[in-house]
């Protein structure tokens, strides 16, 4: 687990989604793996690493809640969404794709 931050202020689901997604195609296309954690992740030999920090993310998340705790609840939210937007940028899901996919189950 990293450093909390507690008191941030709101932001704009959709903007911040599409801003990190870009930021990680980016690093995906041009960074090395010695000065990003993006690009580390998305190097072939690190494949398990990755698909093993959904879970790891998925469980401290089951603990925060187990805690009632808002802001660490929060806090590893992030840390998933971030790993599912690494995950989606190797696997080719695009955030329209994403939304198409949850846009179909509205009922
Ligand atoms: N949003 C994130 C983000 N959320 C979480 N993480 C990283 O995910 C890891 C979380 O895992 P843990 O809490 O288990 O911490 P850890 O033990 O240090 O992690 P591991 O070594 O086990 O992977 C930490 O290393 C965090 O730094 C993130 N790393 C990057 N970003 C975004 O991605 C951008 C690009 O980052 P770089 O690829 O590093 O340039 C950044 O500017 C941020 O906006």
């Amino acid at each position: 687990m990293g450093v909390r931050t507690a008191n941030v202020q709101d932001g704009n689901i959709g903007e911040t989604l599409e801003g990190l997604a870009a930021v990680i195609h980016e690093r995906a296309a041009s960074a090395s793996p010695e000065e990003s954690y993006t690009a580390r992740l998305l190097t072939p030999e690190k494949g398990d690493k990755l698909l093993s920090k959904l879970a790891e993310e998925s469980s401290e998340i089951i603990m925060a809640c187990k805690d009632e705790d808002h802001d660490h609840i929060r806090y590893e939210m992030g840390d998933l969404l971030y790993h599912m937007l690494v995950v989606a940028e190797k696997y080719g899901i695009t955030l329209n794709e994403l939304a198409g996919e949850l846009d179909a189950r509205r009922k």
